[in-house]
């Protein structure tokens, strides 16, 4: 069971959940992400939402957790293979930051066309 397909399956969705948890628990990024997404939940019950709003509301929030995931992975490798300053450095990390940032421009976007309508 162990080194089979399903076996070696469920052991990397432990390693994923535990990167998840060191995320949550560590990166502060990550933590801000995570409290604005509560705060959107609450908001989408307060008014009360359609089921397509939720969807896109969940899609957004999920892309922006998960690019900011990556983005601290990338920076995590980039200092670990190369401490000190150097512009290619610099460069990768305002790389990946960037994806980040098309990432939250676009699940701002999403939000507005979502709650304007409630709100005007
Ligand atoms: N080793 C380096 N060499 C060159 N430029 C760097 C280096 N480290 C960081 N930078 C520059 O500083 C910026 C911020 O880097 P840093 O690793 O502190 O990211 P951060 O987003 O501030 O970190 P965190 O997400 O942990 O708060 C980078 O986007 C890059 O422009």
């Amino acid at each position: 069971m162990q080194n089979s397909f399903l076996g070696k399956r469920i052991k990397a969705c432990g390693y994923a959940l535990k990167g998840a948890f060191i995320l949550i628990k560590t990166e502060p990024p990550i933590q801000v992400q995570v409290v604005i997404s509560i705060m959107m939940v609450g908001l989408g019950f307060y008014f009360d939402i359609t089921t397509t709003e939720w969807i896109l509301q969940i899609f957004a929030m999920g892309m922006v957790l998960s690019l900011e995931a990556a983005n601290t992975a990338i920076e995590e490798i980039a200092d670990f293979i190369h401490p000190d300053f150097h512009h290619k450095i610099g460069l990768i990390k305002d790389m990946a930051a960037g994806a980040v940032f098309f990432a939250a421009i676009t699940a701002i976007i999403i939000g507005l066309i979502i709650y304007i309508p409630y709100l005007f």
